[in-house]
């Protein structure tokens, strides 16, 4: 059973209730190759997606939530129950851009037939509108499998942190030949396979220039290249949110600063019982 609920603002103070957009589709993300920049940021939960949401033209619901949200060292512990959790909070809170939802490890690498299943579980129980899963070549007949079967899919390869292990580390992917034709060859099978766009992260910007004028599909770059046909970044990290980022990131914000100050300043006020004031009390009725 999935029951799809409209976000409460009537109690959001800090934003006014946003004009109405339409909901972008995914075959207009599809044809928005060459054209301007993909907008893409993450988000994990339904406040940050209704400040994001205007702005972008697609929300990721990242695998990244493991680091980012849970404090765990990598994105392998990362389940289903936690991405469909936080999908819904996302979608509950967008209106108008398209939502994708990471396939987390585990879910879909062993066959077409389980990764249906838990992309077909993550579409009901969200309401998302894609799925993004890590992998190339290897994974082209399952992004054919769960495409012809309904599911929009977002390819991602290069830096795929799924196979961190494999890979020795996060370290950009491309500097040899050989690696370059594995990763261009990569992302032609899935783009041939039918995902209507490709994240491509962590590759040296010559390879990332050399796919996105290669590939028929949007290539939304991490890492990689100004001229791919859009960007996304992990929202704590271009936020100033998360403690250690990748080179890659640029920093948009200083919201850690902010919440210390914040916090610093509530624990003072406490402290000296200038908190909570006249208007933060409850008197009885004259
Ligand atoms: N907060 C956050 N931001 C991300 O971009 C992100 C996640 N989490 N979790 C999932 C993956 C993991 N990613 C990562 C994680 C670490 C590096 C990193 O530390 N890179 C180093 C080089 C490391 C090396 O050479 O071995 C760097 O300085 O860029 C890069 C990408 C990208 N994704
Ligand atoms: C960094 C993006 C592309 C991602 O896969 C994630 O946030 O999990
Ligand atoms: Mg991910």
């Amino acid at each position: 059973m999935s029951t799809t609920y409209t976000l409460d603002t009537s109690t959001s103070r800090a934003t006014p209730t946003p004009a109405p957009m339409k909901r972008l589709t995914v075959p207009a993300i599809g044809k928005r190759k060459g054209g301007e920049p993909l907008v893409m940021l993450t988000a994990y939960t339904a406040r940050m997606a209704q400040l994001l949401d205007p702005h972008c033209d697609m929300l990721l619901v990242g695998d990244s939530l493991g680091q980012v949200i849970y404090g765990l060292p990598s994105t392998l512990p990362v389940t289903l129950d936690m991405m469909c959790a936080h999908g819904a909070a996302v979608v509950r809170g967008s209106y108008h851009s398209v939502v994708a939802i990471d396939m987390p490890f585990g879910s879909y690498e062993a066959s077409p037939e389980q990764a249906f299943r838990s992309a077909s579980r993550v579409m009901a129980e969200t309401g998302a509108a894609a799925v993004k899963m890590e992998g190339g070549e290897a994974m082209a007949e399952t992004v054919r499998f769960l495409v012809t079967r309904g599911i929009p899919v977002i390819g991602h390869v290069g830096l795929t942190p799924q196979a961190v292990n494999v890979l020795g580390g996060y370290g950009a992917r491309g500097r040899s030949a050989e690696e370059q034709a594995k990763i261009a060859s990569d992302a032609k099978a899935i783009a041939d396979a039918g995902a209507f766009a490709i994240v491509l992260e962590g590759v040296i910007a010559p390879l990332a220039d050399r796919i996105t004028a290669e590939v028929a599909c949007p290539i939304i770059g991490i890492g990689a290249s100004a001229n791919c046909d859009g960007q996304v970044l992990v929202i704590d990290d271009m936020l100033g949110m998360f403690e250690r980022v990748p080179r890659f990131v640029k920093r948009y914000g200083d919201m850690a600063s902010e919440i210390s100050a914040a916090v610093q300043a509530y624990a003072g006020e406490v402290r000296s019982r200038a908190f909570p004031g006249e208007d933060n009390i409850y008197l009885p009725k004259p």
